[in-house]
């Protein structure tokens, strides 16, 4: 049974936010922009600063303000001259190896980058060959710390998904595009919350794998070129990696399970406003759809941020709109939930009124709480043995439905094939019936004529019987007949056996009266054999049939 280590307070704590400002873009160069932005690394403060106005706009003034931000961290990544410079490392030496380590101690984790377009989310979440960003990094660093472990108690696997919200829909970015596209559904489960069905969830054994995969989902990924930056995110994008520890006590025969959801890393489309990206038509509703699911994630921001939970159980809890988008909805462990999570807000140092807005953003996210908890399941030999068991079980029911319905796709094919063997078989067996109903009746008319000359017999017995043939009496010699008569005569009984031929009619008619009976008998024998044979082969309806004829 799954046993959740370590209690909320453990785990719990704040959104780490932290702010990064880039330096000039050769546009902005050309077009002599200013910069807006001061951080100071003692305090992590960030400051943005108004742009020097002319006298004539007076009540812009009142708006343009200075602004002061403190942040878990302000990375200044304006100029790699100035001292305090921050670079691919110190970002990842301050946010990167600290949620790895959570990683390994079996916390789920998220880092999301937000701002504006052309702020530097990619940059810091990816980076480029030279100057590799977060995700990168802590995919290095997590096979480095896997290959370096030498326990062999200890087993790790990873797995790795990829998927991009666009215009409200969910694609999958490791299988090919497709035209149309495809679109994932959005689920949810009663103990891991919303997810994704269906996702592509690849097992990878190093970092030359994970960047394999990468580099085809970041293709697949739906970019364009704006106003604002060339090749500009229009989707939301999610990395996951997926470290799963297999820990075995050889002493107690214990297995301990670890997974953690790592980092999550979360590359958000442009926060910008339409009228700065100079966007139309198909642009334009794409930036509505993005501006959908950020709009959304600022009201949950809010809603969470305004309701921490130590207030949670005193009163009526808020809505929290997760629903309202499916980035939102998607990312609700890491924004409230199961989770340790980190926002990186990019901005860009000479837009007040885009920075403003992002900065507002990453102030209120420092106000959230997250609960949690290492995702781990203890698991005594006799357990693990009953959960093999279990599993063994499922796999059998599912290999029997597998073979059920290869069976039923093989038994569709040979039913036609099956349908004719059958056929045959029943033309054959009518066939055999008929001959037998054939047969059957051979016999009972055979039957019905030795009853008829039974009973002829019979007749001509009792006629005989009633009139007796009186005796004849031979000639005493007929000699002129001749020769025949001596031969009859040689025949016939002596003269003593003839002498008895007075009672010669008495005999006779014992005689015929024995052989009566006995006729009498073999008739009453042959009736109730042609009766029984008529039942046999016949049945009812065809005795009564001939007991009405
Ligand atoms: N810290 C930085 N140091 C150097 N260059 C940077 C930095 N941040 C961003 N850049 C550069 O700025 C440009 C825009 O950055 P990036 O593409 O990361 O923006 P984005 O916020 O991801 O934009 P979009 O939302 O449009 O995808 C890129 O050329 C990138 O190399």
């Amino acid at each position: 049974m799954p046993i959740e280590s370590n209690n909320a307070a453990a785990g719990g704590g704040n959104v780490r936010v932290v702010v990064r400002v880039r330096g000039f873009l050769p546009r902005e160069i050309e077009r002599g922009a200013v910069n807006l932005i001061e951080m100071d690394p003692r305090n992590q403060s960030t400051t943005l600063h108004p742009l020097a106005l002319d006298s004539s706009k007076a009540n812009a003034r009142k708006v343009m303000d200075k602004k002061v931000f403190t942040f878990d961290n302000s990375f200044w990544s304006f100029s790699r001259d100035d001292e305090h410079y921050a670079d691919q490392d110190n970002v990842y030496d301050a946010l990167g190896e600290e949620f790895l380590d959570h990683n390994f101690e079996g916390y789920h984790t998220c880092i999301f980058a937000y701002g504006q377009t052309g702020a530097g989310k990619s940059y810091s979440m990816m980076g480029t060959p030279e100057h590799p960003g977060l995700i990168p990094r802590t995919c290095r660093d997590l096979f480095e710390r896997i290959e370096s472990n030498n326990s062999p108690n200890v087993n790790y696997s990873v797995r790795v998904s990829y998927f991009e919200v666009y215009n409200e829909h969910v694609r999958d970015l490791l299988v090919p595009r497709r035209d149309p596209p495809y679109y994932l559904k959005v689920r949810e489960s009663p103990t891991e919350g919303p997810y994704i069905k269906d996702l592509t969830e690849v097992p990878v054994r190093g970092i030359a794998e994970i960047l394999k995969w990468m580099k085809m989902g970041d293709n697949s990924r739906t970019v364009a070129s704006t106003k604002m930056n060339d090749t500009s995110s229009r989707s939301h994008a999610v990395f996951t990696l997926v470290l799963k520890q297999i820990h075995h006590d050889m002493d107690t025969d214990e297995t301990t399970e670890r997974v953690a959801r790592i980092s999550r890393l979360v590359d958000l489309a442009g926060s910008e406003r339409a009228n700065s990206t100079g966007a139309t038509g198909a642009r334009l509703r794409e930036g509505s759809n993005i501006n959908k699911s950020l709009t959304t994630l600022g009201r949950v921001i809010a809603a969470l941020a305004d309701d921490p939970p130590q207030k949670r159980g005193g009163r009526k809890k808020e809505v929290v709109p997760y629903r309202d988008s499916i980035l939102t909805w998607l990312l609700k462990d890491s924004l409230g939930g199961n989770s340790k999570t980190a926002m990186i807000a990019c901005i860009s140092p000479s837009d007040y009124d885009e920075t403003l807005s992002t900065l507002r953003y990453a102030d209120q996210a420092k106000r959230i709480r997250t609960r949690a908890v290492v995702n781990q399941d203890h698991l005594s030999s006799a357990e693990r043995d009953a959960q093999i068991a279990e599993m063994q079980e499922t796999i059998r029911a599912l290999q029997i439905s597998v073979s059920q319905v290869a069976m039923t796709k093989k038994q569709n094919d040979m039913q036609s094939e099956q349908l004719e063997i059958y056929q045959t078989e029943v033309e054959k067996m009518q066939r055999k019936m008929e001959e037998a109903r054939t047969v059957a009746e051979c016999k009972i008319k055979a039957l019905q004529t030795q009853n008829e000359a039974l009973r002829l017999h019979l007749r001509l017995a009792v006629e005989s019987l009633k009139n007796p043939i009186p005796a004849v009496v031979p000639p005493s010699r007929r000699t002129s007949i001749g020769e025949d008569w001596d031969e009859y005569n040689s025949d016939a009984p002596d003269d003593e056996e003839a002498g008895d031929d007075g009672d010669g009619g008495d005999g006779e008619r014992d005689e015929m009266e024995t052989r009566l009976e006995d006729l009498l008998q073999d008739l009453g024998m042959f009736r109730r054999k042609v009766s029984d044979d008529k039942s046999r082969f016949l049945g009812d309806a065809y005795l009564k049939e001939i007991h009405v004829n």
